[in-house]
């Protein structure tokens, strides 16, 4: 088989791999030359783990390709998968401007039977727009060649996005032809063959599959911040509260654990979305609302305890923050709860040392010189006034606490992915407060 995919982003790129690992040829398209021609040089547009070793291995095995001709790469192939952004509009709802220009370019191009697939994540009735343009621009050639279009949503996570793909938990597909059905079934085959079941269902219900997905999980996360916020008020600790109730399979372990907030380029956009697309057809998701809400919220939660233990005096303090990237084991600093905390502290007149093992050069693009980029983790707590936990990665959940407070002005610690045991700090003098537990607040000396 021969697919294309176009738009080599954090999708696209590691769609297109993982089928050339599986056998598959692929043409990775973008419109962006520099990542096209980095990518010809094996230097690849986002951190992903394992991804570089596997872009080189199928470069070199002539089963993975990378260019900005669409045109050219899309004659012959069974399957073309549009996997550009869908970045929020002014309004919240997904703009498909790019999605669209891509399906009016392949039918401009295309030279015999294939299925056009939306792989990026897009309201329902997206794929009879793709179909439209993808026929009108076939009237427009005087063409009449056959395609189908399909529905593939992506549900990989950044940071395990290979992992995510090459073992999913389920492989959805949305369909409206047998024929489309034949062509996917051999494209997923050896997925099938490793016991990753293909879910089949018509176009619409797999648009929505992909947002009730993203829209639960956030909601999960919600959820968990709003009882944290109130175990807090009670005494309760939410830590126990998560293991208590993680514990009903019916409720699970995963995606129950309080924070700062979700953020990243889809929670975020596809929530919006969704409510979105409710207003546009009469609907109030009451529940997403509210799930918009508390996140938003959340976010200035480490913020206002910051302030807090301060006396609401923070100008002039040197605080230090560990982790910039949305989660741990990326680089994506997009919707990144870092950027907003940081903002309200230098908005304050603190100064702000930041350490993150991956994301510093992508943080730079938000944050520019406003703040410090420490070469290490130790380097950022010198003459802290205290330290900020905002992205949870493994380098930052065992440090050396004892050589921590020599370099501290104070032994302050904010702890806003509770990765730490607060017993044990305090036994180490020092001031620990983390989301979800009624910590003292010292009044200042
Ligand atoms: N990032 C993630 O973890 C996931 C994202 N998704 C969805 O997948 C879609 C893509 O997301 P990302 O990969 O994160 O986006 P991205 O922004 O990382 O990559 C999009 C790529 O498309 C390229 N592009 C834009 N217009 C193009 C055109 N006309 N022709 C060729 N290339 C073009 C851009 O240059 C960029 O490289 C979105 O709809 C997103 O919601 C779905 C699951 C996971
Ligand atoms: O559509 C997408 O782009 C993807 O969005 C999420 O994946 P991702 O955003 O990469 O990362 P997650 O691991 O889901 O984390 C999202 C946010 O939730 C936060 N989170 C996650 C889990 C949790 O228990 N608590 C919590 O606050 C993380 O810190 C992060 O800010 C979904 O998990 C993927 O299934 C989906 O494909």
């Amino acid at each position: 088989m021969k697919i294309a995919v176009v738009g080599t982003g954090y999708v696209g790129l590691v769609t297109g791999t993982c089928f050339a690992e599986v056998g598959i040829d692929v043409t990775c398209i973008d419109i962006d030359q520099r990542k096209i021609d980095n990518l010809h040089k094996g230097i690849l547009p986002i951190y992903e783990p394992g991804l570089e070793e596997m872009v080189t291995r199928n470069v070199a095995a002539g089963r993975l390709h990378f260019s900005t001709k669409l045109a050219e790469a899309i004659k012959g192939c069974d399957v073309a998968f549009i996997a550009v952004g869908t970045p929020p509009g002014e309004d919240g709802s997904a703009d498909l401007k790019y999605v669209l220009g891509v399906a009016r370019e392949i039918g401009e191009n295309m030279t015999s039977y294939g299925v056009i697939v939306t792989k990026s994540t897009v309201p329902v009735g997206t794929a009879a727009k793709v179909r439209k343009e993808i026929a009108d621009a076939l009237a427009r050639r005087n063409e009449t060649i056959e395609f189908d279009v399909a529905s593939n949503p992506e549900f990989l996570k950044e940071g395990a996005a290979i992992d995510d793909f090459l073992k999913p938990d389920r492989i959805v597909v949305g369909v409206s032809s047998e024929r489309a059905e034949e062509v996917m079934s051999r494209l997923y085959k050896p997925f099938l063959l490793n016991g990753h079941p293909i879910i089949f269902m018509d176009i619409p219900s797999a648009e929505m599959t992909k947002y009730a997905a993203n829209s639960m999980l956030a909601t999960k996360i919600s959820f968990m911040n709003d009882i944290a916020n109130l175990c807090e008020i009670m005494g309760a600790d939410v830590n126990m509260v998560r293991k208590g109730i993680g514990s009903d399979a019916r409720i699970g372990t995963k995606f129950i654990y309080p924070g700062i907030g979700y953020g990243g380029s889809c929670f975020p956009k596809d929530v919006k979305a969704l409510i979105k697309t409710a207003e546009e057809n009469g609907y109030q998701m009451q529940v997403l609302q509210a799930v918009e809400s508390v996140n938003e919220a959340q976010k200035e939660v480490l913020y206002n305890k910051v302030r807090k233990h301060f006396g609401g005096e923070l100008s002039g303090k040197k605080i230090a923050v560990w982790g910039l990237s949305f989660k741990p084991k990326t680089d994506d600093m997009r919707e990144a709860p870092s950027l907003v905390i940081i903002e309200k502290l230098l908005a304050e007149g603190c100064t702000v040392s930041a350490y993150d093992p991956v994301a510093m050069e992508e943080a730079k693009h938000s944050l520019g010189d406003t703040i410090t980029y420490a070469k290490d983790q130790m380097e950022a707590l010198i003459d802290a006034d205290a330290l900020l936990i905002v992205t949870e990665w493994p380098e930052f959940r065992v440090p050396n606490f004892e050589v921590m407070s020599r370099l501290l002005k104070q032994k302050v610690i904010f702890d806003g992915r509770n990765i730490y045991d607060a017993a044990e700090l305090q036994a180490a003098g020092y001031a620990y407060h983390c989301i979800g537990v009624k910590t003292a607040h010292h009044e200042p000396a």
